[in-house]
This record gives C-alpha cells, sequence and structure tokens, in this order.
C-alpha cells in the first residue's frame, strides 16, 4: 500500500491512474510521493518516508532538486505533456502584441450604452490597428517541447523563424521543421528579430539572459514573448525600454509587482498550462512515473536521479539503491549480499552527475537486516525493498 500527498489540486484524470493500493493523506509524514504543480518546496522539510516526487509540469524551479538528491528522493517532471497548452498561449500572445485587441475590446465595452457605437467604431478603429504576423521574423529561444512546437506553427503561419538551442536533444530536432533558420549565437536573434519568445527552464546560466545589454541589441519595436519563467528577463531593464518604446510590448505569463500595471505589458496569471487537456496529460504522465518508480523501482523522466528500467518486478526480490555516484558501490553492495547468502539475478546501474542508483533483482526476497546493512555504506542515501 502506498500513499501520496497533492501540494496543488492535481486533475482526476490523473489520480485515477492509481490503483486502490494508493491512497491520498493530507499528511507528508504518512506520504511515499509528493504530487506538485507550482507550490514552492524550497522551504519544506522533507521527511525520510518522502521516496518520490512528481512535478506535473516541465518547470522544477520549485523543488529543490539538489538536496531531493541528497536526501535519495527521485523528482521527476512531465516533458512535452503541456507544450501544446503553452504554445497555443504563445500563438495568441503574438495576435494580442500585434493589434490592440485587448484596447478594442475593452473601448467597446466603455460605449456599450451608445447606441451610435457602431458608426463611432469606424472613427475609432485606427487607435488600435496593427500589424500581421505574417513575414515578421521570429526568435525562439530554447527548442524544446514548447519551442520546437511554436517554432512549427509559426512557419505555417508564414513567419521567418530563427532557432537558437544549443543543448537541442535529436529527438527534438528531427521535428523542427527544415525552414527554420538554425542560429548559433543568440545575438542574431536579438539583433534581427521583430519577435522574441523564451523557451527555456530558469537556471543559475538562463537567470537574466534578457538583460539591459541584450534589450539594447534589439530591433525598435521588438516584441518579446516570456511565458518561461519571470527571472530569466531583468524586468526593471524592460520597463524602461517600454516606456520608450524599444519595446513595443512585453507578453508574458508571470504577474509580479513589477510588471503588473506596466505601460505595453500583457500579463496572463501563469495561465500556460491551465487547460484541461494539458492537465491531464500532466497528472497522467507523473502518477504513471510515480507508479513505475514506487512498484517497480524504474525511473523515467527524473531531473536528479538517472532513467533506469527493469521491467515489471515480477522476480522473487527486488531492491533499489539511491547513492552517491562514487567508485567501489558495486562491490560493496554484492559483498553485503553475498556475505548473506543472496545470489544476484539481474542488475543495474546508472548514474547522473554526482548521484546514482542501483536496481538488483535477486533470487529471493531481501531481509530488513541485509537492507540495514546497506544503508551503512558510506555515499548510500537510501535503500528500498521493492519485493
Ligand atoms: N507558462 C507555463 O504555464 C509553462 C508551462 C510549461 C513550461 N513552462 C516553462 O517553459 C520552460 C520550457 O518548457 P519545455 O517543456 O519546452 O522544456 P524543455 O526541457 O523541453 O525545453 C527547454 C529547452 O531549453 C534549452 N535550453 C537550455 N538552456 C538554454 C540556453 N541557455 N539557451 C537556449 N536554449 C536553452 C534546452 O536545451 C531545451 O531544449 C520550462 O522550463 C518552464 O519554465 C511554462
Ligand atoms: O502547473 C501549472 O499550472 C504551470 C506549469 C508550468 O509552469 C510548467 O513549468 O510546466
Amino acid at each position: 500500500m502506498f500513499q501520496y500527498q497533492c501540494l496543488n489540486p492535481i486533475s482526476k484524470v490523473g489520480l485515477d491512474g492509481f490503483t486502490n493500493d494508493y491512497t491520498k493523506t493530507e499528511e507528508i509524514e504518512k506520504a511515499d510521493a509528493i504530487l506538485v504543480r507550482s507550490a514552492s518546496m524550497h522551504e519544506m522539510k522533507l521527511p525520510e518516508n518522502i521516496q518520490a516526487i512528481a512535478r506535473a509540469g516541465a518547470g522544477v524551479n520549485n523543488i529543490p532538486l539538489q538536496d531531493c538528491a541528497e536526501q535519495g528522493i527521485v523528482v521527476f517532471n512531465t516533458p512535452g505533456a503541456n507544450a501544446n497548452g503553452v504554445k497555443e498561449m504563445v500563438i495568441a500572445g503574438m495576435l494580442l502584441a500585434s493589434r490592440d485587441i485587448v484596447g478594442g475590446v475593452e473601448w467597446v465595452k466603455q460605449e456599450k450604452d451608445n447606441e451610435n457605437v457602431g458608426k463611432l467604431a469606424e472613427k475609432q478603429k485606427k487607435q488600435f490597428a496593427g500589424c500581421e504576423i505574417k513575414g515578421k521574423k521570429l526568435g525562439v529561444i530554447g527548442l524544446g517541447a514548447i519551442g520546437a512546437m511554436v517554432a512549427n506553427t509559426a512557419i505555417y503561419l508564414g513567419m521567418e523563424v530563427y532557432g537558437y538551442d544549443p543543448y537541442i536533444s535529436v529527438d527534438t530536432a528531427w521535428k523542427l521543421s527544415r525552414e527554420i533558420k538554425h542560429i548559433a549565437n543568440v545575438e542574431d536573434i536579438f539583433k534581427e528579430c521583430d519577435y522574441i519568445t523564451l523557451h527555456v527552464p530558469l537556471l543559475d546560466s538562463t537567470k537574466g539572459m534578457i538583460s539591459k545589454d541584450s534589450i539594447a541589441m534589439m530591433k525598435d519595436g521588438v516584441v518579446l514573448l516570456n511565458f518561461s519563467r519571470d527571472l530569466l528577463v531583468d524586468e526593471t531593464a524592460l520597463i524602461d525600454a517600454l516606456e520608450t518604446g524599444k519595446v513595443k510590448k512585453y507578453v508574458t505569463d508571470f504577474a509580479n509587482p513589477t510588471v503588473a500595471g506596466a505601460k505595453n505589458t500583457l500579463v496572463t496569471p501563469h495561465l500556460g498550462a491551465s487547460t484541461a487537456e494539458s492537465e491531464d496529460n500532466c497528472a497522467c504522465m507523473a502518477v504513471k512515473e510515480l507508479r513505475d518508480y514506487l512498484e517497480n523501482g524504474n525511473i523515467h523522466n527524473s531531473v536528479n536521479y538517472p532513467n533506469c528500467d527493469m521491467g515489471i518486478c515480477g522476480v522473487a526480490g527486488r531492491i533499489a539503491i539511491n547513492h552517491k555516484n562514487v567508485v567501489n558501490m558495486i562491490s560493496q553492495f554484492a559483498t553485503v549480499l553475498g556475505g548473506a547468502g543472496m545470489n544476484i539475478s539481474d542488475m543495474t546501474n546508472k548514474s547522473k552527475g554526482d548521484y546514482a542508483y542501483t536496481l538488483i533483482d535477486l533470487e529471493t526476497p531481501a531481509t530488513q537486516e541485509i537492507i540495514d546493512k546497506l544503508d551503512e555504506i558510506e555515499g548510500v542515501l537510501k535503500v528500498r525493498i521493492i519485493k
């Protein structure tokens, strides 16, 4: 039996993926797993009983990944599961920034009691007029699940698309339209593009990537779209650029006091993934990942531990060991198991950065005594009997 806690509302369609072996709890001390969306976990103390955290979404900047890894807690996300929802918001954002559609709608509302509203509209509409996106240059920074979809869709809309991602995955590269121009230096995007959209994770290396200097390189009247995270942009510098018209519009999904009432901003309340489809997709993927980890020890889509798969646990015994990626671990595990007369029938060891994971199938079920001995080995962070 397993227990899980939800730190945010999680789609029922996803939670229905848990079998009767799972119950929901409000007490973190009882939970084996946590499901979370955007709730910040940085100040939370995570008890030893927590085995895994699944972020029903892409960005994991709300989770202390390193601390979790140190505690042997595997953190998952759901890559691509909400990408279409965000892509549609980005396309909407480009269109809303191109003509003053929001201003026009507000104007009509204000004139609702004016019986000459139709006639007046014909005179007033020029103040809300703008341009089309067809033929304009769009720079996409970050060509992962969302960036790739945005880039491909913009090609269909007749835009000239420049794509920049020095770490692009082979899978995503295969999915990109051949019409997208591969940009090797992000400054070329700043200098050339009429619209620039950000689709990178918030990391130390990407924080503030849109700075006073990068804004200075941009074309006058550029539109900047940010559906990734607010801290990617030096918003104080951006507000100055919006005041002067250097940046025509800032479309962002992240409301904060700096941008909420600022001139020429279109701010939405973190709506990118707020569609029934995205919420269901993310929750279904998150639940599947948690179940496979808790029931079989397999890891798929972890952001702090390596992927590892030994299939469904149909053997007599299986143990999972989360440990530091240091020398001589496997031989120590084998010594403990061999000393107890336990025969290893299969084993996988994988590593990711400073952390590693070992799954061991045994010909007999593991005992608590063995687990305690494995736990004593220096560098071992967590040991779990799967069966
Ligand atoms: N507004 C929302 O509701 C919403 C929803 C989903 C995701 N997001 C945000 O969007 C981000 C991207 O999501 P995704 O699903 O496309 O993630 P992803 O992991 O599929 O793609 C991110 C891409 O950024 C690239 N990248 C990393 N550093 C880079 C750099 N310095 N320059 C250029 N490219 C770089 C990576 O190589 C990767 O291809 C998430 O991290 C999250 O912060 C927001
Ligand atoms: O859960 C949400 O609503 C937002 C998710 C989004 O920011 C993400 O990074 O996936």
